[in-house]
């Protein structure tokens, strides 16, 4: 059994945003991953999203293939997805489902539904957990503006502002027996600017803090009721030239049905993702070369 990891506890809704923003800008600095907390989103909305999740995974793999994912929207069967290639011949052994925004006509055609027939307050739901998670994102988004000392509306203009998904994990109890450990999702660093996650308590989330570090030691990130794990992604790393951290991190099978749901704020395609003024110099210069959203985006998920 690994050791937990005692992660700091963000107030969404406090009033001293000053004081917030202090202790965001510490716990990205130190591990890239905190707890939120007060985050608006109620519990029995968020019972509905997982119980809505459970019967959209328990169809016949029939049904899910008709939604296979499509531009990032759809369904990813099992053992399909592989977040580390270079250490793992196998695939993850979780399927999903992810939602992109329809905040717009164009982008709105582009999300796959299950059918109203099979499943009639699946899309409604999803739909009210994203509003609402959108609203906590850009809530905290204007936390971690404040932490890199920009205005508080740095992401919000229509270039800067993230582009949410939406995608709804399961990770199956039982496993197949082989000799060769299978991971639910092997290591791997996000490659967005944020994630919020939320699970149904059931543990394997975990963190290495030091990437480079051999052996690895990676410890548990456990489950607190009513609170959203975030951590950032590689898009934070490339802002601040690696001063906040997007951590490496995993999720090993406990032998028990996992579910997550994982909302990611990456960049919007005409985001420029490059080091943030105060943060490279002539001793200190940029890591990474400056890239466009849209680019990077390519580069980073398949299509
Ligand atoms: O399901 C989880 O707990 C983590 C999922 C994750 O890290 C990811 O999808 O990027
Ligand atoms: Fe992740």
């Amino acid at each position: 059994m690994a050791e937990a990891l005692k992660l700091p506890i963000i107030d969404l809704s406090a009033s001293d945003v000053i004081s917030s923003a202090n202790s965001i800008r510490q716990a990205c600095i130190e591990c890239g991953f905190f707890y939120l907390v007060n985050h608006g989103v109620e519990e029995e909305l968020l019972d509905q999203v997982f119980e809505e999740s459970s019967k959209f995974f328990s169809l016949p793999l029939e049904d899910k293939s008709k939604l296979v994912n499509k531009l990032h929207r759809g369904y990813t069967p099992l053992l399909v997805e592989n977040l580390d290639p270079n250490s793992s011949s196998t695939g993850d052994s979780k399927e999903g489902f992810c939602i992109g925004p329809f905040d717009n006509v164009t982008q709105s055609s582009l999300n796959q539904w299950p059918s109203e027939d099979i499943l009639p307050s699946w899309r409604r739901t999803m739909e009210s957990y994203y509003r609402k998670l959108h609203f906590a994102g850009k809530r905290l988004i204007s936390l971690i503006a404040l932490a890199l000392d920009l205005d508080e509306d740095f992401f919000e203009k229509v270039e800067t502002r993230p582009t949410p998904f939406l995608c709804l994990l399961h990770y199956p109890g039982q496993l197949g027996s082989s000799d060769k450990e299978i991971y639910g999702a092997a290591a791997h660093s996000d490659f967005g600017i944020a994630t919020l996650l939320a699970s149904n308590g059931v543990p394997g989330l975990q963190v290495c803090r030091e990437k480079s570090k051999q052996p690895q030691v990676w410890e548990d990130v456990l489950h607190v009721n009513g609170s959203f794990v975030v951590n950032l992604g590689n898009v934070m790393e490339r802002l601040t030239n690696c001063l906040f951290r997007s951590t490496l991190h995993r999720v090993r099978p406990a032998g028990r049905e996992r579910y997550s749901v994982a909302f990611f704020l990456n960049p919007n395609e005409e985001f420029m993702v490059e080091c943030l003024a105060g943060f490279c110099n002539e001793s200190s210069p940029a890591r990474f070369p400056p890239i466009r959203g849209g680019d990077y985006l390519k580069e980073h998920i398949a299509s």
